[in-house]
C-alpha cells in the first residue's frame, strides 16, 4: 500500500501521457482519484462523486490496470468506488498533491469572453457534475453527451462553462468552428432574414447555423412562445445532431419544466445530458471571491471577503459586482478597504429590504417571462391552457407572497371577479397538494426569480 502510494502519481501522470490528456482533464479525472485500499489483489480507487467514477470506469479502469501493474510488478483488480462509498470504511489518506500548472487563456474568438476558461472556474459541490460534464464534451465534442444541457439561476456561471468548452475545443483543434450565441441573437438574426424575405438570406443564415462544429445556445428558454423561432432551432438541431456536431444548451430551467416549448424539440433536449448548477455554498463563494482576487490581482482583508461571501447567496455576478465595487471606489477614494467601508457601500445590494419590492405587478410580469407569454394575455380573456396556468399561478403567489386582497388581485387582473381568483388560487394549490412536481418546479423557479430581484 505504501509503495503504491509513492507510486501513485507516477501512475497518472502515465496515464495521463498515453491519452494525451490536457492539464484540464487531468485536474478533473484523474487528479481527484485517491488510492483507498488493497485486499486481495483488489485495489479500490475513490472518485470524488458518482458520476465521475462512472466516468473513470469507462474510459481508464484498463489503462489503471495496466499502469498499476506495469509500476507494482504484480496484477491487481480495480474498482472505482465514491469517497461517499469509502467513508463507511476507514480512509487512507495519501499526502497532499501539488496542482499542476494552468492552461493558458485563449481569446482568439470576438464572441467569447477570453476569461471565461475552465483555469478561472471555481469548482464547488453546486457546479462539480456539471462542470465534470463540460470538460467531457470539451474532450469530446459530439460523441459523448449530445446535447449537453446546463440550467440553473440567475448569474450561476453557465455561460462562464459554455465559454470554456468553447475556449478548450478550440485550443485544442483552432480549425474547429464554434459558434456561441444567446438565443436572443438567434431569433433576431431569423426575423432579419425572414423580413428581407428572399431565399438567399434565409440561405445564408442556415449555412451560418449548420455549416458549424460546435454550437452554443445560451438562454434557451427565450425562444419558448416563439413559434418560427422555436421551429428553425429545431431543424438545425437536427442538421446538427445528426451530422455528429455537439450541441450545447443553457437555460434557467430544466427542458421538463419548459411546458410552453414543442414537445419535440423539449424530448431532443433531453436526448444528452443534462445537468445543473445550483447556488454555491459559503466555502464555494469564498473560493470563487479568492479566485478574482487573485486573477485581478487585488489584496483584501479575509474579514472583508468573509464579510461579502456571507451576505451574498444566490448569485455569483452579484458577489463579484461587490468586489469590483468596493474595488473601484477605494481606487477612485483613494482609500482602504475595510469593513466598515464595505457595510456603508455595499448596503444597497446586501440589505434585504433594498431588493426590488414583490408587488403583484412584478409577479405577473415574472411568471409572464418565465412562460413567455405577455402579460396582457394573462390579463386578458384566453382561455387555452398556455395562458390559464400562468394566470392561475400568479393569483396563487399574489397570495402567497403579497397580501393583497382577492378583491384588488381581481382588479390587476382584468377585473376578474373575486371568485375567480379564489377558484384559481385553488386550483393550484390542489395541484401541488397533489404532488404536481412540475407545476412545483416552476413555481420554485418564479420564487427565486422574483427573490433574486
Ligand atoms: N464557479 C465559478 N467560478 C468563477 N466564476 C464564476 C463561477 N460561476 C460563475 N462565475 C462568474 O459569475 C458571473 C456570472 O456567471 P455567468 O454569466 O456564467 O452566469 P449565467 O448562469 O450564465 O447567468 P444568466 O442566467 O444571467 O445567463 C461571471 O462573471 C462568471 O465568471
Amino acid at each position: 500500500m505504501e509503495l503504491l502510494t509513492k507510486k501513485w502519481d507516477g501512475i497518472l501522470q502515465t496515464i495521463r501521457q498515453e491519452n494525451d490528456l490536457s492539464n484540464v482533464a487531468f485536474k478533473t479525472w484523474l487528479l481527484p482519484l485517491k488510492v483507498f485500499r488493497i485486499e486481495d489483489h483488489v485495489l479500490k480507487i475513490t472518485a470524488p462523486f458518482e458520476q465521475a467514477a462512472t466516468y473513470v470506469e469507462n474510459k481508464y479502469k484498463t489503462f489503471l490496470y495496466v499502469a498499476v501493474a506495469e509500476a507494482m510488478g504484480e496484477e491487481y483488480e480495480i474498482k472505482i468506488i465514491t469517497e461517499d462509498e469509502a467513508s463507511r470504511e476507514t480512509a487512507y489518506v495519501p499526502p497532499a498533491k501539488k496542482m499542476p500548472t494552468p492552461v493558458p487563456v485563449d481569446d482568439q474568438k470576438t464572441n467569447l469572453n477570453p476569461k471565461y476558461t475552465f483555469d478561472t472556474f471555481v469548482i464547488g459541490s453546486n457546479n462539480r457534475f456539471a462542470h465534470a460534464a463540460s470538460v467531457a464534451v470539451a474532450e469530446s465534442p459530439g460523441k459523448e453527451y449530445n446535447p449537453l444541457f446546463l440550467y440553473g439561476g440567475v448569474g450561476l456561471g453557465k455561460t462562464h462553462l459554455m465559454h470554456s468548452v468553447a475556449h478548450y475545443i478550440l485550443q485544442k483543434d483552432p480549425t474547429k468552428k464554434v459558434l456561441y450565441v444567446t438565443s436572443e441573437v438567434f431569433t433576431n438574426e431569423l426575423i432579419d432574414s425572414i423580413r428581407n424575405g428572399n431565399n438567399t438570406s434565409m440561405t445564408k443564415f442556415r449555412e451560418k447555423y449548420r455549416n458549424i462544429d460546435v454550437l452554443l445556445i445560451d438562454d434557451v428558454q427565450f425562444i419558448i412562445g416563439k413559434e418560427s423561432t422555436q421551429e428553425e432551432f429545431f431543424h438545425t438541431f437536427n442538421a446538427l445532431h445528426s451530422a455528429n456536431k455537439q450541441i450545447i444548451i443553457s437555460s434557467d430551467r430544466p427542458p421538463k419544466d419548459m411546458e410552453t416549448l414543442e414537445a419535440r424539440l423539449q424530448s431532443r433536449f433531453e436526448w444528452g445530458l443534462i445537468a445543473d448548477i445550483s447556488s454555491p455554498d459559503y466555502e464555494t463563494r469564498m473560493a470563487i471571491l479568492r479566485k478574482k482576487e487573485e486573477l485581478d490581482g487585488y489584496n483584501i482583508d479575509d474579514e472583508v471577503i468573509r464579510y461579502i461571501a456571507t451576505n451574498i447567496k444566490s448569485n455569483i455576478r452579484e458577489l463579484e459586482g461587490a468586489l469590483n465595487k468596493l474595488v473601484a471606489l477605494s481606487n477612485l477614494e483613494n482609500r482602504e478597504i475595510t469593513i466598515s467601508m464595505a457595510e456603508e457601500v455595499l448596503k444597497d445590494i446586501i440589505s434585504p429590504n433594498s431588493k426590488r419590492e414583490v408587488t403583484p405587478q412584478v409577479i405577473l410580469d415574472v411568471v409572464a417571462e418565465h412562460y413567455g407569454v405577455s402579460s396582457n394575455d394573462i390579463i386578458g380573456g384566453k382561455r387555452n391552457s398556455e395562458i390559464v396556468v400562468p394566470r392561475q399561478i400568479v393569483m396563487y403567489l399574489c397570495r402567497e407572497i403579497t397580501d393583497t386582497s382577492y378583491k384588488a388581485i381581481g382588479i390587476l387582473l382584468g377585473n376578474r371577479d373575486h371568485s375567480t381568483i379564489i377558484s384559481g388560487d385553488n386550483k393550484v394549490r390542489d395541484k401541488l397538494a397533489a404532488g404536481d412536481t412540475s407545476l412545483k418546479s416552476n413555481i420554485d423557479t418564479i420564487r427565486k426569480k422574483l427573490s433574486s430581484g
